[in-house]
């Protein structure tokens, strides 16, 4: 039997799709050959222009995987679980994730935001960390940058953009990992689900979910999944500017959470703790949030 693992065609999604190729191939003992990689490419893929709050959200990173697993041409889609919106289709769900990585962002082109002049331009195409840095450095700048790690790398050599800011987790997977300068916790709070990779399957394939229980690691799971709890109480699309970190603490996780006005004028955060497996109390703090945000933070959620 061979499982087909359905992957985009990037440089950083194809990384990902080995990782997790080799890791079942390890885990089951499998043959080399005993997971093929199938390449899809994906709305978000062919459009490197427009923001992707034009083209559909989130949705533009996953759709085709979605409907080539549903199709049942795959049997495992791999994502970043940062790109996968929190409501998965009907007969989809996340079976598995890999052992997250570093989850803060990382600064190119400068030591830190501090020492960017007024006036300097951040490209960047993340709603978050645009409100994130008009909040730190009103006086800094940001512009729409698109495209994979190294366009995003070569946008700052080639001085086109000053800075910008990538997650440390894929520029480690390109082997990029001297590349910038981290951006601690409590300056930048990061993207929920950063640094973790995530493994679809058809939620009727019991055989298939069965396999990649193997290589789940639980305690990626159960943070993520509360992050993810987060972003669906908040109804949030990718206009949304929300950070949110969740961090294990024996049976409880530590779960901290901002929200934002689109330039980081205003900003709400909170920090709770919960039950390891509680997604009910994540979704409760989204709404409470919202209903005692401003309108600068209302309107750009739910
Ligand atoms: N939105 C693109 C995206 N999705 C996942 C990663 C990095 C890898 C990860 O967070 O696991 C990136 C690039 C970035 O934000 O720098």
């Amino acid at each position: 039997m061979t499982l087909r693992l359905g992957t985009r065609g990037s440089p950083l999604a194809l990384k990902q799709a080995e990782m997790v190729r080799d890791a079942l191939i390890a885990a089951h003992g499998w043959d080399s050959g005993a997971v093929e990689i199938v390449t899809i490419s994906t709305k978000g893929d062919r459009d490197r222009v427009r923001p992707l709050t034009e083209m559909g959200g989130k949705a533009v990173w996953t759709k085709e995987l979605d409907r080539a697993l549903l199709a049942g041409e795959t049997d495992i889609s791999v994502h970043s679980m940062k790109d996968v919106e929190s409501i998965r289709p009907e007969g989809l769900g996340i079976a598995a994730m890999l052992e997250r990585a570093d989850v803060r962002d990382k600064l190119i082109g400068a030591a830190s935001l501090d020492d960017l002049p007024d006036g300097a331009v951040i490209g960047t195409a993340s709603p978050r960390r645009v409100a994130q840095v008009k909040g730190l450095r009103p006086g800094l700048r940001t512009d729409l940058l698109r495209g994979n790690i190294a366009t995003r790398i070569a946008a700052v050599e080639n001085g086109k953009f000053d800075a910008t800011l990538l997650a440390s987790a894929g520029l480690d997977r390109m082997d990029q990992g001297h590349v910038g300068h981290h951006v601690e916790l409590d300056v930048m709070l990061p993207a929920p689900a950063q640094g973790a990779i995530g493994i679809d399957a058809r939620s009727d394939d019991a055989a298939t979910r069965a396999a990649l229980a193997a290589i789940n690691h639980v305690d990626t799971f159960d943070c993520v999944m509360a992050e993810r709890a987060f972003v669906a109480g908040l109804n949030g699309d990718c206009h949304s500017p929300v950070a949110a970190l969740a961090q294990l603490d024996g049976d409880h996780l530590h779960l901290s959470v901002e929200i934002y006005s689109e330039d980081g004028s205003d900003r709400l955060q909170d920090k709770i703790s919960l039950d390891r497996s509680d997604t009910e109390t994540p979704k409760q703090l989204a709404r409470d949030m919202l209903a005692a945000a401003p309108d600068s933070i209302k309107k750009l959620f739910g």
